[in-house]
């Protein structure tokens, strides 16, 4: 058993010393502009609806927030995200295409999107692939890890801008960094998290902080 172990390690750590990398990379807030996405569509369908600008976005949940402005509209911004042709529709977030393409071609660096799905799986699950598909190439299929639980898939990082990720696995193998959003960039700074504060940001010194 402690020679496979062994054999295991050291795929992970070639010979001339460099590391190599596995990046999980989340999609909505990350790559996919989901905040954007989503107050458009709310307003068209909801024109005579209060709705709250992005500047205003507190708190990871959209639902939640649109829920305290007046009960009923938790269920309202639930339609839209649930709606057929969301998922597909969400713009790419400036630069995210490229610095994830770019990634992904980096030597020694295995580059995964990882992003979890809603319940509601009529559209979300087969628009996601689309969403990969027609933005970053359809060998990124090979690359996609649909859960709901990012704390058992095992890597070096994770780049995602949901500020609290928890789930079956107390400890994760990975480190958390924060991609700055509307509905997080007023959390304060915290010791313990770095972050992304978008793709112009320097992802690569990023990487290279993990390959020590
Ligand atoms: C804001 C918000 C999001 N969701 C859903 C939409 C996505 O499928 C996931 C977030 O996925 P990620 O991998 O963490 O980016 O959550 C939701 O159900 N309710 C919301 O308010
Ligand atoms: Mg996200």
């Amino acid at each position: 058993l402690s020679s496979v172990t062994f054999s295991f390690k050291s795929e992970r750590r070639p010979k001339h010393g460099k590391k190599r990398l596995r990046v999980l990379v989340d999609m909505d807030g990350v790559i996919a502009d989901f905040e954007g996405g989503f107050l458009k569509k709310f307003r068209a369908r909801y024109p005579n609806e209060p709705y709250i600008t992005l500047e205003d976005r507190r708190g990871f949940w959209v639902s939640t927030q649109y829920g305290h402005l007046r009960s009923d509209l938790c269920e309202k911004a639930i339609s839209i995200w649930e709606t057929k042709n969301f998922f597909i529709d969400l713009e790419p977030l400036p630069g995210a295409v490229v610095a994830v393409k770019e990634m992904s071609k980096l030597e020694n660096t295995d580059v995964f999107i990882c992003t979890s799905p809603i319940n509601n799986y009529n559209h979300c699950p087969y628009e996601k692939y689309a969403w990969i598909e027609k933005h970053l190439g359809c060998e990124f299929l090979e690359k996609v890890i649909l859960t709901r639980d990012k704390t058992v898939v095992c890597a070096d990082l994770l780049i995602d801008d949901k500020p609290d990720i928890s789930g079956a696995e107390p400890h994760p193998a990975w480190e958390h960094v924060l991609f700055t959003a509307c509905h997080n960039e007023h959390l304060p700074a915290c010791r313990w998290r770095r972050r992304l504060h978008s793709w112009q940001d320097d992802w690569r010194a990023l990487l290279d902080s993990k390959r020590q």
